[in-house]
């Protein structure tokens, strides 16, 4: 199964698990342990629960760029990459391919995002559906449009913005930052167990790409596993051109640290031209017992 890369707020995507868009074949992530959740699995089969993944055109975007950026091939890579943007997602990389990835069966697991929650206890739904007397969707809703770091500081989803109000003194907007830095730090310790160590972790999306200041906090601290940034080439590393990528960690770190500035629309345009490609092979082969004359 792929990474896939639609919008989906409700789920009902995820359970067309052949949905279109563009999909990458370099990425996939299969069925299997990773992706299943301990539901009983009548259920999860009757309704295709499972965890599907996103950003998977983002996540192929960073393997491919600090594969190019260093010299090596797509398949040697051992990464950690982190898409920070709007939606934000963690994906362990292993051999070039994704093996597990934040999100799950919708987009709303895993890191802090700007306005979802990502992980949470799901009794939690069921204790505000019963003490608000709200619906699940309207719990749903909560949770997709009014949570992340908009509900934690109650200012604004927009990292530059908190950023802004943490220097004039709110301490909400730091607060909400530090919990955002602190899942995006839980999930490299959980992918680095899971990948059995990293030779890489690769930054991008609006705010891996543009902050330095958040890089540097999620990299606090982390020197243990071989993570240290090196300040100036992380502090200079905030607009790359679009495709290009930097390294941003301490000559001699045990591991990298990247900053990749993915080329989304090429990448998107590539695959298109691939899938036609490949489908206009199809049609033109003969199939067997039609025989071409
Ligand atoms: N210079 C910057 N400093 C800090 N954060 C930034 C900066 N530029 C963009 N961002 C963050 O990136 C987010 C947008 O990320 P982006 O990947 O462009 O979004 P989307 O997921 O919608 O494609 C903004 O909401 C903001 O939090
Ligand atoms: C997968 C998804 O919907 O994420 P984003 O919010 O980044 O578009
Ligand atoms: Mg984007």
């Amino acid at each position: 199964m792929f990474i896939r890369d639609q919008r989906c707020a409700d789920g009902a995507g995820a359970r067309d698990a052949h949905g279109g868009g563009v999909r990458d074949g370099v990425f996939l992530y299969d069925a299997g342990v990773p992706a299943t959740y301990a539901l009983p699995q009548d259920l999860a089969a009757q309704y295709r629960i499972r965890r599907y993944g996103f950003h998977g055109i983002a996540h192929a975007s960073l393997v491919h760029g600090y594969a190019t950026q260093t010299g090596r091939s797509v398949d040697t890579v051992r990464a950690i990459t982190l898409h920070l943007g709007n939606g934000c997602s963690a994906a362990a990389i292993q051999g070039g391919r994704s093996v597990d990835t934040s999100m799950g069966f919708t987009p709303l697991e895993g890191l802090v995002m700007g306005t979802r929650s990502g992980d949470l206890d799901p009794a939690i739904v069921g204790y505000l559906s019963r003490r608000e007397r709200a619906s699940v969707e309207q719990i749903e809703q909560w949770l997709n449009e009014r949570s992340g770091l908009l509900g934690l500081s109650g200012l604004s989803h927009d990292v530059r913005d908190l950023l802004a109000a943490e220097q004039r003194g709110e301490a909400r907007a730091g607060f909400a930052l530090e919990v955002f830095c602190y899942r995006v730090r839980k999930y490299i310790g959980a992918y680095l167990a899971v990948l059995g160590g990293a030779d890489a972790v690769v930054f991008g999306g609006g705010i891996g790409e543009h902050s330095a200041e958040i890089r540097a906090r999620v990299c606090d601290g982390m020197a243990w596993c071989g993570l240290v940034l090196d300040r100036d080439l992380n502090d200079k590393t905030v607009a790359l051109a679009s495709g290009s990528a930097a390294r941003i960690s301490r000559d001699g770190a045990k591991a990298d640290t990247y900053v990749v500035a993915a080329d989304e629309e090429t990448w998107i345009a590539r695959e298109t031209v691939r899938c036609l490609c490949e489908a206009n092979h199809h049609h033109d082969t003969p199939k067997p017992g039609k025989g071409a004359i």
